[in-house]
């Protein structure tokens, strides 16, 4: 079994101590369903148990291991055998209680905040919010941080990367090793340092070290940009233990004279790998080197996703002797394991409207983030979406307050957003995500998805697609989610739930209005020549907001549209066969009329999208044609060929688009911008060049 082979004795009292507290019962990918404050797998679970869910469990578990002093000298934490870990944890308990613990470590879970070094004033507040136990992500890096060391730290969206460092830090300052080099009084110069990407996610990082912080007598303040000066001067000025804020807004102030960061004791980069792609790494660099002495600073930096050269970059910022704490690792599932991540063909006309069909099917009556690749994009869908309300970068600091505060308070319920709001952010109720077209790189997936299915509780991801423009197999590759693939919701399927939600209604509606009415009600029965029935399923369609039912295609989810297959009776490899096909039987207009043609992945079809006034036309057309043979589509569509990007053409994809009703519509949004900044100094990258042109 791997352990972590340290280099001192110091170290390995680290480890024992480590273990001893870190049982890690429950992986993330058992945690799908459960709440938070539900009980976690308890040591005395029976063999069976641990057997079936090994598989999961080597996955997901921690282990220390020692890892090369190479060029990043880190340590890296990795999965365990879980027999070996289950011994060592019966054995942790029974010294704990041969210990005669003195604190309340009676209790089973093995990760109950009373089993670390963590203050009764911060448990209190811990417990005020409902936190009994640490996440795995935090037990593994509590001790670690509070005492004293650099470290990596990765886990999947959601599972409490903040928290895992607000804590610790807070107790090294107060009870740690922290305390003795902080500072006091007024015009005290902080002593953490906490850089995020974006001004949104400085706040809400913020308000978590405001609210902890307070517990223990220490103070905050948060610098981001497109907020007044005023404000954050006279408090730094007053003195703060703890910054947190965007690097632009931070680096500012050290030009201003307003902040001193020579005697800091904790530098954090939270979402590192977005900041440096962002192109701060000059900012980030010119600020973390503000320290005075860089040995006696404790750097962590946290993130879902951790690209190799974000490892390397790390190096320039931490001590050789950091430790890297990786929950995702090699596993192939890089994404959160509480979404479900679906798929949906569309094209961009159809997207607006779809949307809401989507939001109708998936979102459960929670709240629904809609991403959008340009600002454009936002704005625009915002607009066609009722009830909706956009954020992104062109929008001013105090109006994209206005709209996050109001979309986490519930006055409504869709955000269109850019990546802006990918990153992080923290909102509870989140329980459908809609990307409109495939990100470009696979970070931005995890992030965006990761909005929802939060803290052990479970969310949708749906991503639309072209399959002509776009494919997903790049994003299902790289971010190892198995795709579920289903198409457009059927308008019928969609009025059928409108429908019991206005029942619903209807039988709400007071007795006192039937007089009023009554006259009128029995006057249409006897005029309409419609029975009871077909009339009253009139009035619930009126009250749902429905005055037809248009049909939609399965493939381009356009209206008025219906989706055709094409066989002809050998395999077929390229469109312009199928065009070929199509010109031996129909004038050239309608054949030019076709929508989205796209092969099936079994090669032996086409299928595409016609008019319904032209059905007809080409049913009848393919009668008469030798070898041909087409047929409307009704429920399902067959797995389809994708669009192999990376090569610029179409590849024998996976398919299995369901028998399921799912929503399915794309919008691309266009595809403003360049490739984010970041590479490295020498190609610039300067700040708001990633972010100006796209979010
Ligand atoms: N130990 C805990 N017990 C219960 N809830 C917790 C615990 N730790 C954190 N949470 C809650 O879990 C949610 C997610 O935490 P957080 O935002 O820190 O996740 P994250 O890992 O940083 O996610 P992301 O990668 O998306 O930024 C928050 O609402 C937080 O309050």
């Amino acid at each position: 079994m791997p352990s972590l082979a340290l280099s001192d004795l110091k170290e390995k009292k680290e480890e024992k101590m480590m273990k001893k507290k870190i049982a890690l019962e429950t992986p993330e990918s058992e945690r799908k369903t459960k709440k938070i404050k539900e009980p976690k797998v308890r040591e005395e679970e029976d063999e069976s148990a641990v057997k079936k869910s090994k598989k999961k469990r080597k996955a997901s578990e921690l282990q220390v291991e020692e890892e090369e002093r190479s060029e990043t000298s880190s340590e890296l934490v990795e999965p365990v055998d879980p027999r070996e870990k289950k011994k060592k944890k019966k054995k942790a308990k029974v010294e704990e209680e041969g210990d005669g613990d003195e604190d309340e470590g009676k209790s089973e879970d093995p990760n109950a905040i009373s089993r670390f070094r963590i203050s009764e004033a911060l448990r209190e507040k811990l417990k005020s919010k409902g936190i009994e136990a640490l996440f795995p992500i935090q037990a593994m890096t509590f001790d670690m941080i509070l005492d004293g060391t650099d470290l990596v730290g990765r886990a999947r969206t959601g599972q409490g990367k903040t928290l895992a460092f607000v804590l610790p830090i807070l107790e090294s300052l107060t009870n740690g090793p922290g305390k003795s080099s902080r500072t006091s009084g007024y015009g005290r110069a902080p002593s953490v340092l906490v850089l995020l990407p974006t001004r949104e996610l400085a706040k809400q990082v913020f308000e978590d070290f405001e609210v902890y912080g307070e517990a223990v007598g220490l103070t905050s303040c948060c610098l981001y940009g497109g907020a007044p000066y005023h404000t954050q001067e006279m408090k730094l000025k007053r003195g703060v233990d703890i910054v947190v804020g965007t690097p632009g807004r931070v680096k500012d102030h050290i030009e201003r004279g307003n902040i001193h960061l020579g005697s800091l004791t904790f530098r954090v980069l939270d979402e590192a790998d977005e900041m440096l792609r962002m192109g701060f790494v000059d900012d980030v660099e010119l600020i973390l080197g503000k320290v005075a002495d860089a040995s006696k600073v404790q750097t962590v930096l946290f993130s879902a996703t951790l690209p190799d050269w974000v490892k390397g970059i790390a190096s320039r910022f931490l001590k050789p002797s950091k430790k890297t704490v990786d929950l995702v690792g090699n596993e192939k599932m890089k994404a959160s394991t509480n979404v479900r991540h679906i798929v949906l063909p569309c094209s961009k006309s159809a997207r607006s409207q779809l949307i809401p069909d989507i939001i109708r099917c998936y979102s459960s009556g929670g709240r629904t983030i809609i991403f959008t690749e340009t600002k454009d994009s936002a704005s625009e869908l915002a607009g066609l979406l009722p009830g909706s309300r956009a954020l992104h970068g062109d929008i001013q600091q105090a109006q994209r307050e206005v709209t996050l505060n109001g979309f986490r308070s519930g006055k409504f319920m869709t955000l269109v957003a850019t990546n802006v709001a990918a990153r992080g952010l923290d909102i509870n109720d989140v329980q459908l995500i809609i990307q409109c077209e495939p990100p470009r790189d696979v970070e931005a997936y995890i992030h965006r998805s990761g909005r929802t299915g939060r803290a052990g509780n479970t969310g949708v991801a749906v991503m639309l697609y072209d399959p002509k423009r776009s494919s997903v197999s790049k994003i299902e590759r790289e971010s190892g989610v198995k795709f579920e693939h289903i198409s457009a919701p059927q308008p019928v399927d969609i009025a059928k739930s409108a429908g019991v939600e206005a029942a619903k209604i209807i039988t709400q509606v007071s007795d006192s209005v039937i007089p009023a009415f009554k006259d009128v009600a029995q006057e249409l029965l006897e005029t309409s020549g419609l029975s009871a029935q077909d009339l009253l399923a009139k009035a619930l369609a009126k009250a749902a907001g429905y005055s037809e039912i248009k049909s939609r295609s399965l493939l381009t989810s356009m209206e008025n549209h219906v989706t055709l297959l094409l066989e002809a009776g050998k395999p077929i490899y390229t469109l312009s066969f199928v065009f070929g096909v199509l010109k031996r039987f129909l004038p050239e207009e309608k054949v030019q009329s076709v929508q989205g043609l796209t092969l099936t992945a079994d090669g032996m079809g086409a299928v595409f999208d016609v008019a319904e006034d032209d059905v007809e036309t080409f049913l009848t057309g393919a009668e008469n044609a030798a070898n041909v043979n087409l047929e409307v589509l009704k429920n399902a569509l067959p797995p389809l060929q994708q669009r192999d990007m990376s090569r610029g053409r179409f590849g024998g994809g996976r398919g299995g688009f369901g028998d399921r009703n799912g929503g399915g519509s794309r919008f691309s949004g266009g595809r403003g911008g360049g490739r984010g900044g970041f590479s490295d100094r020498r190609n610039g990258g300067g700040r708001g060049h990633y972010n100006s042109k796209r979010w």
